[in-house]
């Protein structure tokens, strides 16, 4: 039998990047947004990698998690993910923005225990030889299709320089950003921030880039903010144009309203955001897509269980993002590329980040025809850049940001901002 990798250090570090001014349906981004990159080694000397949110309550359960995984051996994942259940002992947080469901403390805990479980695979492939997809049953395909994730936003962050993609307040400004996107990464299928502008105007930018890309699989994502009635009246101008409508209105009763009536696909990242959402989501027909995030969703493996529920069930998987570093453009890569049900080309905010902004030594990984090509060295494939790490982090300490909050940076810019749900 071979060796255990025991876990003799877990580092934790909170990094902070630019972000433009990116609207959505509870606010607009701020200047900065947080990551935390886990390191974990072994008594072998092998260090293994993750990527996880910031927000301080995360912080503060990431860091019970580290004290108690401390010394067990890589392999142990599931009695590493009891013991972390343990150690949190109820403590459950929220996503405070709100974009993502309700946070409940099964999902706690799987928020918790997934960049360990990321760090863990990276140091087995590493000891192994062998690449994170492969110990997840082998790659099925050897390049993963992202799509161009188009925002709503401001030219610049009040008081701060213009970034260089302008603002994007019109139909017309959409198109173009949609244009600059397919042609520096090649970009096969878009998706739309919503829930930003009022219904028809977002409908109307929907419409002019089917015209602007005839052939091109479209998606539009308001993170909850229509009513049903809104949501029917929008599925309706919009049918046979869209591929998926991602969460047009709130919970999983309302979803299966606009499910029975609307002619697409309706696809979820904030009604079923953890397993024990999945049977009554099921039984209502509420959703026919389930966005995976291997974030949320308890790391790789519980994302491929979840992968196997979506095809036993007949759902769809596409892949949810949030504002990321290369860690977890590594991890999702791997995890996309060794699950074969995985047919929606993923999301990522990859194109609003700085390229000058990581925490990995740039070149492992790179978008060609809108895809990323699987690492093949061992583990996730990607190094950490220790002097990029000490920055990002010098730059957590200073720029002062300690929890997402797109609804207070708004309210801060314009007291009378009111966060609605259904705001349509
Ligand atoms: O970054 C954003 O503003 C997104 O709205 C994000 O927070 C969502 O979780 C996400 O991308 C989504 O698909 O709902
Ligand atoms: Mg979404």
């Amino acid at each position: 039998m071979s060796e255990a990798l025991r876990i003799t250090r877990v580092d934790i570090t909170p990094v902070a990047f630019k972000d433009p001014a990116l609207l959505n349906a509870v606010g607009v981004h701020e200047p900065y947004a947080l990551r935390a990159v886990i390191e974990v080694t072994t008594d072998q000397g092998i260090t293994g990698l993750g990527e996880t949110y910031a927000d301080e309550g995360h912080l503060r359960r990431l860091r019970t998690a580290a004290d108690a995984i401390t010394g067990m051996d890589v392999h142990e994942l599931g009695p590493m993910h009891r013991r972390i259940a343990q150690a949190l002992g109820g403590d459950s947080g929220s996503d405070g923005h709100g974009l993502t469901g309700m946070i409940t403390t099964s999902s706690t805990v799987d928020r918790v225990f997934s960049p360990f479980e990321v760090a863990c695979l990276d140091i087995r492939g590493r000891a192994a030889g062998r690449p994170v997809c492969d110990l997840l049953g082998g790659a099925v395909r050897d390049r993963v299709p992202f799509s161009a994730y188009l925002f709503y936003k401001w030219a610049a962050h009040p008081g701060h320089e213009p970034d260089d993609w302008g603002a994007a307040l019109t139909p017309e400004d959409i198109v173009a950003q949609a244009r600059r996107m397919v042609r520096e990464y090649g970009f096969t299928a878009i998706k739309l921030k919503g829930g930003v502008m009022p219904p028809e105007q977002e409908v109307e930018a929907v419409l002019a880039l089917r015209e602007a890309f005839p052939a091109t699989p479209l998606r539009l994502d308001p993170n909850a903010a229509w009513t049903v009635e809104t949501s029917l009246k929008v599925a309706r101008d919009l049918e046979g144009v869209l591929e998926y409508l991602e969460d047009p209105t709130p919970g999983q009763e309302g979803m299966a309203r606009v499910a029975r009536e609307a002619a697409m696909p309706l696809a979820t990242n904030m009604c079923v955001v953890a397993f024990d959402e999945l049977p009554s989501a099921v039984r209502a027909d509420a959703v026919q897509v389930v966005l995976s995030d291997h974030h949320y969703w308890g790391g790789l493996h519980r994302s491929k269980l979840l992968a196997g529920i979506c095809d036993t069930f007949g759902l769809g998987l596409s892949m949810h993002s949030n504002s990321h570093l290369g860690i977890s453009l590594a991890a999702m890569t791997h995890l996309a590329a060794a699950t074969e049900n995985l047919t929606y080309a993923c999301d990522t905010h990859w194109p609003w980040k700085d390229p000058a902004e990581d925490v990995i030594v740039s070149g492992a990984l790179g978008f060609h025809d809108g895809s990323v090509a699987v690492p093949r060295g061992p583990g996730l494939g990607v190094e950490l850049d220790r002097d990029a790490l000490a920055r990002l982090h010098e730059q957590y300490l200073r720029c002062g940001l300690r929890n997402r909050d797109d609804t207070g940076y708004m309210r801060r810019l314009d007291p009378t901002y009111e966060k609605k749900t259904p705001r349509w």
